[in-house]
């Protein structure tokens, strides 16, 4: 009998004003403050999280940077780190990597600098991941505040560009904990054989159920935020139901 396959999971720690924060649907002002971000990461890797999600919100807004705290977290941490927010050009880049970034996450950058985002995938493979923020079928940039373009077109352009992974927010979902929009991820599974992470809007047990069902669809992962901060289930819950643990 095969066995089912795992999920990876992502607890996520995003720094505003350098504080641990979760958003709603992104909007500046909708801020729930969790205490100290580095606090907030150690926790979740004490509980047994394989990787964390780190996003510095205020870089994504373009509105200033936590640079320092991301540094010292993901140089403090012995477990993979996903690095979002702000990664725009070569410095930027570099600089997270050198951090010791797993791997990072272009959001703005893929959407507006197409040439910059293809050299960076050629230079660094599988350590570079594409954000898809969208609403619709529409991609957000620069803080989730700026239409970014159409989101078959850009996936079409990054499949050319040889992306290896996607990380899939439907901004709409989240922050709600409303369930994450299962059939758009469905959908771009369809149109790339490349892993996706699924972001936004788990709330359960069960939604991780579901997003588990489809990792031989091409679900790879899922990025956990405000269902963990508000005790929705525990880190040792969902490892359970991912099949992590
Ligand atoms: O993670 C969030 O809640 C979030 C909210 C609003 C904007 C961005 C957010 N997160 C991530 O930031 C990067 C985009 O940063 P950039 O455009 O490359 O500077 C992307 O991974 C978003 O998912």
């Amino acid at each position: 009998m095969s066995e089912q396959p795992i999920l990876e999971l992502l607890p996520a720690v995003d720094i505003a004003g350098g504080q641990a924060v979760r958003l709603v649907q992104g909007e500046a002002g909708s801020e729930t403050g969790y205490g100290d971000p580095l606090e907030a990461a150690l926790s979740w890797q004490n509980a047994g999280a394989e990787w964390l999600h780190l996003v510095d919100l205020d870089a994504a807004f373009d509105r200033g940077s936590n640079v320092d705290i991301v540094q010292r977290i993901a140089k403090e941490l012995n477990i993979k780190v996903e690095l979002s927010g702000g990664i725009r050009d070569d410095a930027s880049l570099d600089r997270a990597l050198e951090f010791g970034a797993t791997r990072v996450n272009l959001g703005t950058a893929a959407l507006e600098n197409p040439e910059w985002t293809k050299q960076a995938i050629a230079r660094h493979g599988d350590k570079i991941a594409v954000g898809m923020d969208v609403r619709g079928t529409t991609l957000s940039g620069h803080g989730w505040t700026k239409d970014g373009g159409d989101l078959w077109d850009v996936l079409a352009r990054l499949e050319d560009a040889g992306c290896a992974r996607y990380v899939v927010t439907d901004v709409t979902k989240d922050g709600t904990l409303r369930g994450p929009n299962v059939e758009l991820l469905r959908e771009i599974a369809t149109k790339t054989s490349k892993p996706i992470v699924a972001s936004g809007g788990i709330s359960s047990l069960e939604d991780l159920r579901v997003l588990r069902e489809l990792v031989p669809e091409g679900i790879e992962g899922a990025i956990m935020g405000k269902a963990l901060y508000s005790g929705q289930f525990t880190l040792q819950e969902a490892l359970d139901v991912a099949g992590r643990r």
